[in-house]
């Protein structure tokens, strides 16, 4: 069988006295949305920040598109096709939601900040913010400054932002928060057509998004992956049920 795009092997990662993440083995494979569930401090964003570079195991190894990446800083993964959707407070907020985009494909094509006023210009930077933009339906907002955009267009920008630098595998941390139902399902349709062309690694508290996109779920409690399986086995799955997803998630509407 092909070598999976994403395989972490025993990370480990504390924090004093904490383990946040501990000895923690998953793989994703390329096409596949993998959802990270688990309750809060159960080490999902700390796992995430590994995989993008922000924060080294204390042990263990990552393995992306066939190489080691363990120790590479983040911008070498970035370049390898490593995404991590930036969060709304990194977005520039008296900027278009296209100088935004292209801001972020010139810093991954590797050009300097230093010609940030050029990037407005650059036809091909200009090209790819558009088609990011397209991508995430907010290409009518192109030329609107972040800070005029509701809570949802940003999250939307986001992913524009991160897709500017065409990954292989993006990785999601609570898309979802703070949207509310309407929103949430836009960004559902979102990710299912984006995952036609992109892997997907999300985290999630919203289990009906989560059961919905799903091809896999891992479950971390503690810092350890309680079970790894499809949607169907994670919902009958007893130490699951027990420790988050409790009876009342067990049973929802997307069976
Ligand atoms: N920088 C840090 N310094 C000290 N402890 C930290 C740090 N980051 C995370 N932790 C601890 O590590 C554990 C895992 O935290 P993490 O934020 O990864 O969990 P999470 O699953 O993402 O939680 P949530 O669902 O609430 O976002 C928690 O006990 C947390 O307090």
């Amino acid at each position: 069988m092909a070598e999976p795009l994403l395989h972490v092997e025993n990370l480990v990662r504390r924090f004093g006295g904490v383990i946040a993440t501990d000895n923690v083995t998953l793989e994703v494979r390329s096409g596949e949305l993998h959802a990270i569930i688990g309750p809060n401090g159960a080490g999902k964003t700390t796992l995430i920040s590994q995989l993008t570079g922000q924060l080294l195991p204390h042990s263990g190894a990552i393995r992306f598109a066939g190489q080691d990446i363990t120790w590479l800083p983040a911008y070498r993964r970035s370049r390898l096709g490593l995404a991590r959707s930036f969060q709304i407070t990194s977005l520039l907020p008296d900027f278009t939601a296209a100088d935004n985009v292209a801001l972020a494909a010139q810093a991954h094509a590797g050009h300097s900040f230093r010609f940030w006023g050029n990037a407005r210009k650059e036809p091909q930077l200009r090209e790819a913010a558009r088609s990011a933009l397209d991508r995430v339906g907010l290409g009518h907002r192109a030329d609107t400054v972040v800070s005029e955009l509701s809570h949802g267009e940003q999250r939307e920008l986001e992913l524009a932002v991160a897709l500017a630098t065409k990954p292989q595998l993006l990785l999601l941390d609570e898309p979802m928060a703070g949207l509310g139902p309407t929103e949430s399902a836009r960004m559902v349709k979102l990710l299912q057509e984006l995952r036609r062309e992109v892997a997907i690694v999300l985290v999630e508290h919203d289990m009906d998004a989560v059961f919905a996109l799903a091809d896999r779920i891992s479950v971390l409690v503690y810092g350890r992956v309680i079970a790894s399986d499809v949607p169907a086995a994670i919902r009958k799955h007893e130490e699951v049920k027990r420790a988050y997803l409790g009876d009342q998630h067990v049973v929802t509407r997307h069976v």
